[in-house]
Parts: C-alpha cells; sequence; structure tokens
C-alpha cells in the first residue's frame, strides 16, 4: 500500500474516531498530513466521522489542488504549521468543548494558555500560546501563527479551538486529546486552590521525555 492510500485511511479512521467520541461537533475541524510530493487535507464542510479516502484533497507545497474535493477553508493555517515545522508529519484542528471554552475566557495568559496541571499535558502538549482571534479562514490567522509554530506544537485560536501537530497523525491526535483533557481540568478546578507542577518538576520531564515547556 503506498504512504498516501495508508494516511488517507489513517485521517477517515482518526476523524471517526474523534467524532464518534464527541470531540468534532458537526463539521467542524480538519486533519492533514504531509506527503512526500505534497499533503492531504480533509475537504471543507465535511463531517470528520464521515469521512471518503477519496474525497481528502492532495495540494501541493504552492497550494494548488491536485485532487480529491475542495479543501479546508483553515488550509494556509495548515500549511503555516508545515513551513514552520520541519518535523511535523500531522495536525489535527477542533472545536472540542473544553478546549474551545477555555479559548473564550478572558482572563488567559496568551503566552501559557493552559497551567502544567499534569506531566502528559506538559509532555504531549507543552506551552500552549493563544493566537488572538481571526474569523475561521482569514488568511491572517496564517500570520499569526507563523512566529509561535516553530517553538510550539500545539496553539489555542482564541474564541473558536486547538491546532496541534505531531510527527505522526497518531501523536498529534493523541497530543489534542491530551489538550482537551487538560483544558476540562482546568474548568473543573477553577474554584479550587490548585497545586501546579514545580519548575523542578517540568524540568525532569524536559529531562526525560523531551517537553517543550
Ligand atoms: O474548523 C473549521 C474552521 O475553523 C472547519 O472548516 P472546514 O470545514 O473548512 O475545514
Ligand atoms: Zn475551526
Amino acid at each position: 500500500m503506498s504512504k498516501e492510500t495508508r494516511l488517507r485511511e489513517e485521517i477517515v479512521t482518526v476523524g471517526r474516531s474523534l467524532h464518534m467520541r464527541g470531540l468534532s461537533p458537526g463539521s467542524s475541524g480538519n486533519i492533514s498530513a504531509r506527503l512526500d510530493d505534497g499533503w492531504l487535507l480533509t475537504p471543507t464542510n465535511a463531517c470528520l466521522g464521515e469521512l471518503d479516502p477519496g474525497d481528502i484533497a492532495k495540494l501541493d507545497w504552492e497550494g494548488n489542488h491536485l485532487a480529491g474535493k475542495p479543501a479546508s477553508k483553515e488550509a494556509f493555517l495548515h500549511h503555516a504549521v508545515y513551513a514552520g515545522r520541519e518535523d511535523s508529519g500531522a495536525i489535527v484542528h477542533l472545536h472540542c468543548t473544553h478546549s474551545a471554552a477555555v479559548s473564550c475566557l478572558d482572563c488567559l495568559d496568551p503566552h501559557s494558555a493552559l497551567p502544567p496541571l499534569t506531566p502528559y499535558f506538559v509532555m504531549r502538549v507543552g506551552r500552549l500560546p493563544l493566537v488572538p482571534y481571526h474569523r475561521p479562514g482569514d488568511p491572517r490567522l496564517g500570520e499569526a501563527i507563523s512566529g509561535l509554530v516553530g517553538k510550539h506544537s500545539a496553539v489555542l485560536l482564541a474564541n473558536h479551538g486547538p491546532l496541534v501537530s505531531g510527527k505522526t497523525l497518531e501523536a498529534a491526535g493523541y497530543a489534542i486529546e491530551e489538550l482537551e483533557e487538560t483544558a476540562k481540568l482546568f474548568l473543573l478546578l477553577r474554584q479550587q486552590p490548585v497545586r501546579l507542577l514545580d519548575e523542578e518538576q517540568i524540568e525532569e520531564l524536559r529531562q526525560t521525555f523531551g517537553a517543550q515547556w
């Protein structure tokens, strides 16, 4: 099986799994994966739970559409991440409830929207910058994140949702789920005094797991 065929099927499988578990409501969210001769991106206005492998758009690095249905309106956003992170093999963007809720809060640190609550958040997601609000599909969103993606594998789009890259689609999927769970914990704990991981504990995660914090 070719790499492209395998990745088309993997995007369908991951999309269905995310949708079935309530992480991609309606036709929100999009998934992409890097190929040797371009990249794959889910079609615009598609439900991630009902993708067809042959419908997934194939694009080149100049933005030309090579195959499949018309690509997601967030193509430039995914493109900015691939351009800024050579090691990224796949990207997942969702409107998952708790992360989207956090993205609407007025009190966030724009350099670190969620605190270091758990080791897996620090290891899989790392420090999470908040990207100022732009409407979905606004090309300025690509410009807004291009300065961040070199240092961060995940960003939170204000009043919108998270965008996470990984070396593989599996890694990007695990990371965005970890982010969503951390957002849920953050909201659950908002009225409680919280003990965060301290600098020594974070340093141990850097040394042991290469955590980007
Ligand atoms: O999440 C989305 C917009 O931010 C969905 O848009 P698309 O349907 O064009 O992928
Ligand atoms: Zn979106």
